[in-house]
């Protein structure tokens, strides 16, 4: 069974244009995740694609503007705002994107022995602190005495302490060098292959590739596939969606061809496929209706023309 499980989740933001008119945007449409036990997902797609909104909705930290449908479900059960409220930091732990959520006023090392929920505190941050090279000095510095790297190896100290079940990671490893990096992908899948899920949101597919065992490709704030990570090799001809499949020869080390055209703002979305624009494969059916997710070869997708 999925730890962690998103069903048709959509985010409408409501904002005020001058002279007080109200504006519904929709960032996230039709969402859908799942990740099991023992499982990295890896979460991929251009910036503004919606991972950082995914990542908040599950945790319960969106801002109070947003309006939100669908289902996000914990060990099989609806994640109402009291559960996240309950189990954020316990049982669900984020990596956050920003540094600035450290507490500017705890000492560091303070603020990762408060995140130790079971066993012996001190050893725990001290043994973290130690796997991500931040010395003993260092368990007593302010955020501001730390470095942008300092301060993100805290971050994932905090997370990988807490013994939650389910780690989402946004963004962890910006400025890290290459030794941190693998360090920290290699803690993810211990992690995960303790019984764990970690959902891994990167820019870096390569990265992701190493160690996640799916990969959840996001376009405008919708999935437009979920494939196993072994599907994302040669030409892309294993991949489903034409978009994955593009943006992975458009890596430096593929192809390097960007896909012509740009990714859609949320107030200027497409009626039918979100993609339908860009893609070479679209016909008039495309611009009908947003295409469902369907299965496909051990995987899902959202395209009907894919196969
Ligand atoms: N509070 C907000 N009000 C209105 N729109 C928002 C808000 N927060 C985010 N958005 C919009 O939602 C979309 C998705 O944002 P999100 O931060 O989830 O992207 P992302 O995939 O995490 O990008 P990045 O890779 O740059 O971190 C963007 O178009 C963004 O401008
Ligand atoms: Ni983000």
């Amino acid at each position: 069974m999925a730890i962690l499980e998103v069903n048709d989740l959509s985010i409408t933001f409501k904002q005020y244009t001058n002279g007080l008119k109200k504006k519904y945007i929709k960032v996230i449409s039709s969402l859908n995740i799942s990740v099991e036990a023992g499982e990295i997902l890896a979460v991929v797609g251009a910036s503004g694609s919606g991972k950082s909104l995914l990542a908040h909705a599950i945790l319960g930290i969106l801002p109070s503007n947003a309006k939100v449908s669908g289902t996000i479900k914990f060990n099989g059960e609806i994640l109402t705002s009291a559960r996240q409220e309950a189990l954020r930091g316990r049982e669900i732990a984020l990596v956050p994107q920003s540094v600035n959520y450290l507490d500017p006023l705890m000492r560091v090392g303070k603020q990762v022995r408060t995140s130790v929920k079971k066993g012996n505190e001190a050893k725990a941050q001290r043994e973290v602190f130690e796997r991500y090279r931040l010395k003993s000095d260092v368990d007593k510095m302010y955020p501001f005495q730390l470095s942008g790297g300092m301060a993100r190896r805290t971050l994932l100290s905090t997370a990988m302490v807490s013994g939650a079940r389910v780690i989402i990671a946004d963004e962890p490893t910006p400025g890290l060098d290459p030794a941190v990096i693998n360090e920290a992908l290699n803690h993810f899948r211990d992690v995960a292959d303790n019984g764990n899920a970690v959902m891994l949101i990167t820019h870096d597919i390569e990265s992701a590739l190493k160690i996640a065992d799916k990969i959840a490709v996001l376009y405008a704030g919708s999935t437009v596939e979920v494939a196993p990570a072994n599907n994302f090799t040669g030409n892309g001809e294993k991949l489903r969606h034409p978009y994955s499949k593009g943006l992975w020869r458009a890596l430096p080390q593929n192809e390097f061809i960007p896909i012509p055209g740009s990714q859609p703002h949320p107030s200027t979305l497409p009626s039918g496929c979100l993609f339908e624009p860009r893609c070479v494969k679209a016909t008039l059916e495309c611009t009908k209706a947003q295409p469902v997710m369907r299965e496909l070869r051990n995987g899902i997708v959202r395209c009907i023309h894919a196969t």
